[in-house]
């Protein structure tokens, strides 16, 4: 996809999330999401990829999920199990690209807290994420990896750090949108062969498991 939908845009979070349905009809088994994210974790810095290991859905917390509603039984069960959703190979397999590359410090693994948006968080909230154990925020993806665990595909999602957040009343620093797509735009020379080794590896994987 070339971009997304955004809750914050207005659409609810089963229509943001309807594409990846689409591409399962097509017959897609696995979904690479990636996102822009502000950095919770002080180990991280601007430019750095990190490899979502899990998520809290702060949106799911209020009760708003886009499988909320009458269950689509043809794509999967009512109640879906989120155990295991980010495959723990194919972060090995991501974690074994970056190194090859030389890309090994700049990715970490961690927890990505998804909020609704579209006003980034206040200093509050960012430290109340921190304490639950977030460590990257961003407003996408865990809808989208929502309906595609229910509808048995295999996940890797990755959210590009754009902007570390700030957890401190006395700075004067601020967040903004441009940073995020001119952060976004310098990381291509390094997302674009990062996806495509782990493409490349994942395809290998599966042809060699069908010989
Ligand atoms: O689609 P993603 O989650 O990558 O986009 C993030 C969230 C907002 O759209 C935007 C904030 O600057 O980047
Ligand atoms: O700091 C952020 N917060 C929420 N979403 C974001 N997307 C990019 N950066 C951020």
């Amino acid at each position: 996809m070339q971009g997304r939908f955004h809750y914050y845009e207005g659409y609810p979070l089963w229509k943001c999330a309807m594409p990846v349905r689409v591409m399962r009809l097509l017959g897609a088994t696995h979904l690479i999401a990636s996102n822009a994210a502000g950095g919770l974790n002080k180990c991280y810095k601007v430019g750095d990829i990190m490899l979502i290991k899990d998520h809290i859905n702060m949106l799911g917390f209020g009760g708003n999920n886009p499988l909320r509603g009458p269950n689509e039984s043809r794509f999967g069960p009512r109640f879906p199990s989120m155990y295991g959703v980010y495959n723990k190979n194919i972060i090995q397999t991501a974690k074994r690209c970056a190194a090859e590359e030389g890309w090994g410090d700049m990715v970490h693994e961690g927890v990505y807290s998804c909020v609704g948006g579209p006003n980034f968080e206040t200093i509050a909230e960012l430290r109340m994420l921190e304490l639950l154990g977030a460590d990257a925020v961003g407003m996408s993806t865990a809808h989208e990896v929502i309906i595609a665990t229910h509808c048995g595909m295999t996940v890797l999602a990755f959210s590009l750090i754009t902007d570390m957040c700030i957890t401190d009343y006395e700075t004067d620093d601020d967040v903004n949108h441009e940073e995020v797509l001119s952060v976004g735009k310098k990381s291509e020379k390094v997302l674009k062969p990062f996806v495509t080794r782990i493409v490349d590896s994942i395809a290998n994987q599966l042809q060699s498991k069908s010989c």
